[in-house]
């Protein structure tokens, strides 16, 4: 499709790319030298022993995950538009960089691309199929602009962990430690692998460190595809270029990769194969990154000698361009919204592109099919993936000791008080009607001391359960009241909401308002839902079965509402309550991964 006007030196293929029909642009030796891409780590031992142990046991590597995006557009409530009518083609075997200024919409563009979030026009396709990038979740890696790194572990343990749970079942434990050995080696952190990552309170590797184990976390797991948040931010020159150059080494094995980056360095930008420039959510540009400044330079843009390239493109599109314009060959120099038209004038038509997609529809149908049974493979079963989460878990809970002994405290304490509070009636916490025919002898009964230990103890448990529970176990929770908080709130919001509703919850424990008087309501089943009536019960039963040779305990049950002598069922029902907060968790969870229907 041929452009028009100040682009007519240019033409534009199905895939939205620029194609150069003129001689090169004589500016183009002005900006800082190519970096040679044969070259790109192939003195570099340990990148070249890492793709190694990716082509050596990654199943159908030839295949690939690309995607295309077709008139996309966001908008939030209200109506604003956040993106808009984006097109164009992310092919496999090529390292794409997406720029722009602050909120030109870059984290929603991958958002939406990844399925995170919806998109309110346009399409995604993913090898030519219709639908979101989520479909193959296993095999596409997301690097975050904030990294989830688990502080109370070492940078290898993160890694492995990773790797153990997200690889093939094919891999073996020995194939798994020489790939993680080489991923860590090619991200330059062998000297740090047995450091704690830490946190704020705990310092631990720094904050370019943490960056590359963030980006390992996902390479470990073989991805077919990558996108990363800025990869490069908080990063030293050196090791900024060093991880870009390992993504163009797996560029080179067909992996795709995107990456947003905020302000390139030379040598970083020299090394982008592609370019999607983003400016208040709409498309500049879309193509090689070779032929961008070319492009700008039709525009009436000047790139001065010995200028970062990028650092112009940025002031580009940030409107800030007036002092490298000059008047171009179309005439007076564009206006950001200008360029803008400009660039949405030499978009392919919409119908060009579905007859695309069309005459490759049945092939694409079948490598969608297989890349889909591709991604299921990936991953530890069910079982070794919850015994990884578990050796995990108690790794954290040992290593953060002090922790661990406050809560254990908090526990220990808790028991202590409600001991000390009934310690003055030295152990009588139940009197009852004495057995026929000695019921006249009887002086006061007391049914409800033992159901409000009960509850004291239904409290004590939640409170010093829940919390450590989400903190240390998020969404794999050891306690599942926790697990549900977990999966429903935030994360650092989880410990205040778990007590929260341990506290709620604690309240159903048949004590206030007695289990009877429920019972007359008929709501006696909603009670029987809490955790905390089973243990009262349990309890109730266990205190005064001792004085069945002295008291009536029918009597005493039927005025509390609890069953007697089924301490066993009321165990029981503990560990099935539990194991169906676990279950609710889990559903939502699933529920949760489901919330964006995939196309
Ligand atoms: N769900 C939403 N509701 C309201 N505004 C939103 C929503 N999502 C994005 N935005 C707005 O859209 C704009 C683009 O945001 P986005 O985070 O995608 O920008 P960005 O290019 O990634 O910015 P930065 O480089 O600063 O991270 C911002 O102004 C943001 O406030």
């Amino acid at each position: 499709m041929r452009t028009k006007g100040a682009v007519s030196s240019y033409s534009v293929d199905m895939t939205g790319d620029l194609e150069e029909v003129t001689p090169k642009c004589a500016n183009e030796k002005n900006t800082t030298s190519e970096v040679d891409e044969t070259d790109i780590n192939q003195n570099d031992p340990a990148v070249v022993q890492f793709i190694a142990s990716l082509v050596a046991h990654s199943a159908i590597r030839e295949k690939c995950v690309e995607f295309g995006f077709q008139n996309l557009g966001f908008s939030v409530k209200g109506g604003s538009d956040v993106l808009s009518e984006l097109t164009g083609e992310i092919k496999q075997g090529s390292l794409w960089g997406v720029m722009g200024p602050s909120g030109a919409g870059k984290s929603t563009f991958v958002n939406v691309l990844l399925g995170k979030i919806k998109q309110t026009s346009g399409s995604i396709h993913v090898n030519g199929i219709e639908g979101h990038m989520r479909k193959f979740k296993k095999l596409i890696g997301f690097v975050p602009q904030d990294d989830i790194i688990l502080p109370e572990l070492t940078v290898r343990e993160n890694i492995l962990h990773s790797a153990r749970i997200r690889l093939e079942v094919s891999w073996t434990e020995s194939q798994i430690q020489q790939h993680v050995n080489a991923l860590i080696s090619c991200l330059r952190l062998t000297h740090v692998q047995h450091s704690l990552v830490g946190d704020v309170s705990k310092r631990g590797i720094s904050g370019g460190q943490r960056k590359r184990v963030s980006i390992a976390l996902e390479l470990a797991a073989a991805p077919k595809a990558l996108v990363l948040d800025e990869p490069t931010s908080g990063l030293d020159a050196t090791a900024a270029l060093s991880i870009i150059r390992l993504l163009k080494a797996l560029c080179h094995q067909g992996v795709t990769v995107m990456c947003i980056i905020h302000q390139p360095r030379a040598e970083i930008f020299q090394a982008l194969d592609k370019l999607l420039l983003l400016s208040g959510g709409r498309q500049v540009y879309l193509g090689d990154r070779s032929r961008c400044v070319e492009y700008f330079e039709t525009k009436g843009f000047t790139f001065p000698r010995h200028c970062n390239p990028a650092d112009v493109i940025m002031d580009i599109i940030s409107g800030h361009g007036s002092g490298y314009s000059h008047s171009g060959p179309s005439g007076p120099v564009r206006t950001l919204v200008q360029i803008i038209q400009d660039w949405e004038r030499i978009q392919p038509g919409p119908t060009t592109v579905e007859n695309q997609a069309l005459a490759h529809n049945q092939e694409q149908v079948n490598l969608s099919a297989e890349l889909n049974t591709y991604d299921q493979l990936r991953g530890a079963s069910w079982s070794r993936q919850a015994y990884l989460c578990l050796l995990r878990g108690v790794k954290q809970q040992t290593r953060q000791t002090t922790s661990f002994i406050l809560e254990i405290s908090v526990g220990a304490v808790a028991g202590l008080l409600i001991g000390l509070s009934v310690y003055k009636i030295e152990g009588l916490l139940f009197q009852g009607v004495f057995l026929h025919p000695f019921e006249l002898l009887s002086s006061a009964t007391n049914y409800t001391l033992v159901p409000e230990l009960g509850l004291l103890c239904s409290l004590a448990i939640g409170l010093a359960a829940a919390p450590p529970g989400v903190k240390a176990f998020g969404e794999e929770s050891i306690y599942g009241l926790a697990s549900i908080i977990a999966v429903i709130t935030r994360r650092e919001d989880g410990p205040l909401m778990s007590m929260i509703v341990s506290l709620i919850i604690g309240v159903f424990g048949g004590y206030g308002p007695p289990l009877s008087t429920v019972q007359s309501w008929h709501l006696q089943w909603f009670w029987y839902m809490c955790p905390g009536t089973w243990l009262s019960e349990a309890y109730f039963n266990e205190h005064t079965a001792p004085f069945s040779y002295l008291y009536d305990l029918e009597a005493a049950a039927a005025w509390t509402g609890y069953t007697i002598g089924r301490t066993n069922i009321d165990l029981c029902m503990l560990l099935v309550i539990g194991s169906v907060y676990r279950l609710i968790a889990y559903l939502a969870l699933v529920v949760s991964d489901w919330k964006i229907p995939l196309q």
